[in-house]
């Protein structure tokens, strides 16, 4: 039976980034995919002008509804918005048993809007991290989550610590925004000390909208398939990797990633990009 998922997230209507990113990329790795939207935006690769909560109710009712249907191998959550929606899922996740959780701290789209409360962050840290798999923050979210300011590697490291004090088994502290010109480096800890680098050639490309949500949807995809963290982790970053390389060019401003590269590239070469890991 084909291995099935859950993204509990935000829907795009420009289709780069959220629940659209996410089921995209399900399909490109072979999962099949259920989904729980918390908000809908307006949104488009020029930035976002509206964002619509869905209330508690309905966002319980959806996931009362995949939770008693679906056998969900793996999930990932995306925008949450608030804490009340954080709590239902955090509540949810527990409910159904569901494993194998990638929290993607989603807080503030490319273009600034803010797509997380700033009261929800203590939720977040609550009520949802300790029951993460892994955790995916980009060096901003990290640094919220963690209060700790990351400026080199020892400081990253110090984040990653505590992001994992507050309950995580393991975090991804990722790169994108990092100011090194060459390589775009996500650095991997666990709770019982465990540390890898991933590196690849960073692409210089304005068609970054919904890389976050791209990576840790592969990431779970390649969960629910049964592969261990580390080498979905690999897989996700070669999947963003290819996304990023064969450039869309939708849409006037910070365009889509190519959700089918990935398994284009695969077809043409009989296996992926070079990801570089360093133990
Ligand atoms: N220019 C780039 N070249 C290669 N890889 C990149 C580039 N930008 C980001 N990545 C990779 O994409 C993944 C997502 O990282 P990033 O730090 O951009 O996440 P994010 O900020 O959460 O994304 P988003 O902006 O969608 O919220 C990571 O694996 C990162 O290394
Ligand atoms: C619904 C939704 N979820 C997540 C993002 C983050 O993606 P990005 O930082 O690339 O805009 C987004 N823009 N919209």
């Amino acid at each position: 039976m084909m291995p099935q998922t859950l993204t509990i997230a935000g829907s795009d209507s420009g289709g780069g980034a959220g629940i659209q990113a996410d089921i995209k990329t399900f399909q490109e790795l072979g999962v099949y995919s259920t989904s729980v939207i918390t908000a809908v935006t307006a949104q488009n690769t020029l930035g976002v002008t509206g964002i619509y909560p869905v209330p508690v109710y309905g966002v319980r009712e959806q996931l009362r509804a995949v939770g008693e249907d679906f056998q969900i191998a793996a999930l990932k959550t995306g925008m949450l918005f608030d804490a009340e929606t954080i709590k239902e899922t955090a509540s949810a996740i527990r409910q159904y048993g569901w494993k194998n959780l990638v929290v993607d701290p989603v807080m503030i789209a490319k273009g600034g809007a803010s797509l997380l409360q700033q009261e929800a962050v203590e939720a977040l840290k609550q009520h949802l991290l300790p029951l993460a798999l892994v955790v995916t923050p980009n060096l901003p979210e990290a640094e919220v989550i963690s209060g700790v300011s990351i400026s080199d590697e020892t400081s990253r490291k110090r984040a990653a610590e505590k992001i994992l004090l507050l309950g995580a088994a393991s975090v991804v502290i990722k790169g994108g925004h990092a100011a090194n010109p060459k390589i775009a480096e996500d650095y991997y800890l666990t709770r019982d000390g465990k540390e890898r680098l991933f590196r690849s050639p960073r692409i210089n490309t304005s068609q970054t909208h919904g890389t976050g949500c791209t990576f840790a949807a592969a990431l779970t995809a390649e969960l629910a398939k049964g592969q261990p963290v580390e080498i979905a982790i690999c897989t996700a970053k070669q999947f963003i990797q290819a996304a990023l390389s064969e450039e869309l060019h939708i849409g006037a401003g910070h365009g889509p990633t190519n959700h089918a590269a990935y398994q284009a590239y695969v077809r043409r070469n009989g296996g992926a990009r070079h990801v570089q890991v360093i133990q």
